[in-house]
């Protein structure tokens, strides 16, 4: 089971430790919360929270094609290094990542919420066990099923795609929303004002790596302006901008923008947090399964 204050008598330093770990992170490189928010996410995805797509090695899971530019792996593992010489064999690397991940959002200006700890870390990390991460040329019943199947809800999936109201994508995962939609064509639902922008920043045949906000003019805070974004067709990731295309999950955009709801709709930070508290429960280790690892990168 897993619960707050998980290591209070164990190791009482530890949320301390990680904390200032990722906040020094963040110091040195502004885009580090939002790298740390997404590895959460991965991990999570894939076998549940269990740290599996830390483990290092050429079959290793990090390596598929799902978790493309995912990083944030040695700002964890300086936390797990410290947390070692502070209470050796304790605190395990998936709950580093849980707390690295909600640190992240506290920084960058969201909402601040506990999360329970006591996960244990998962003895298996394979390339092919990614297969099945979201990718955002799926279309929205696919993304939705894709999040049902995690024990996630609808509204779960909206506020955490939510998320990209921090950090930045390569022009990579651009490509088919700007030139191949189908052939030649951009998604129709890109803002006509929008669109000469993003064409100019991927353009055909560009640099893929070169990088935009997913939330224009605010990835490095943590704020609805996504939501706004994707109600106004200026979302920038082709599945948040699906959000709005279908009625289920239009709804929830709009319960936390639409001025109607102004003053009397519900939170979204609050909100978002739970469903952070909701993802990090998906099929979490704990007891006597698994282990804890020495180093986040290696079984021991
Ligand atoms: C519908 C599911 C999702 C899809 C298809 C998706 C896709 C992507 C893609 C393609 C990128 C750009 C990656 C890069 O170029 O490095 C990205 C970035 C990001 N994603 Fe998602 N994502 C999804 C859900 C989520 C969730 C649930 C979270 C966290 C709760 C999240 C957090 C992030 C963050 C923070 C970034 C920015 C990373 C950076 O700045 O390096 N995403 N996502
Ligand atoms: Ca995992
Ligand atoms: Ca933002």
């Amino acid at each position: 089971q897993l619960a707050f204050g998980f290591y209070s008598s164990t190791c009482p330093k530890a949320e301390q430790i990680v904390s200032s770990v990722v906040q020094q992170s963040v110091q040195a490189n502004s885009r580090m919360a939002a790298i740390l928010l997404r590895l959460h996410f991965h991990d999570c995805f894939v076998q549940g929270c269990d740290g599996s797509i830390l483990i290092e090695g050429d079959k290793a899971e990090k390596h598929a094609f799902g978790h493309q530019g995912v990083q944030g792996f040695d700002v964890i593992e300086t936390a797990k290094a410290q947390l070692e010489s502070e209470c050796r064999g304790v605190v395990s690397c998936a709950d580093i990542v849980a707390m690295a991940a909600r640190d992240a959002v506290a920084l960058s200006g969201g909402p601040v919420y506990q999360v329970q700890t006591g996960r244990r870390d998962g003895l298996t990390s394979t390339t092919s066990s990614a297969d099945d991460m979201p990718e955002v040329t799926e279309s929205i019943q696919q993304l939705k099923n894709k999040f049902i199947q995690k024990g996630l809800s609808v509204k779960d999936f909206v506020l955490l795609s939510a998320a990209h109201t921090i950090g930045t994508t390569a022009c990579f995962f651009m490509t088919n929303r700007l030139y191949n939609f189908p052939d030649g064509t951009s998604d129709p639902t890109i803002n006509p004002a929008f669109l000469p922008e993003l064409e100019a920043t991927c353009p055909k045949d560009g640099d893929v790596n070169v990088r935009l906000a997913a939330d224009r003019e605010s990835e490095l805070k943590f704020d609805d302006s996504i939501l706004r974004n994707i109600r106004n067709g200026f979302a920038v990731l082709e599945s948040d901008a699906k959000l709005y295309t279908d009625a289920e999950t239009k709804s929830v955009v709009d319960s936390y923008v639409s001025p109607l709801n102004f003053l009397t709709g519900p939170n979204f930070g609050a909100d978002f947090a739970e469903s952070m508290v909701n993802m990090g429960m998906i099929d979490v280790k704990t007891g006597l399964q698994g282990q804890i690892r020495r180093v986040c990168s290696a079984f021991n």
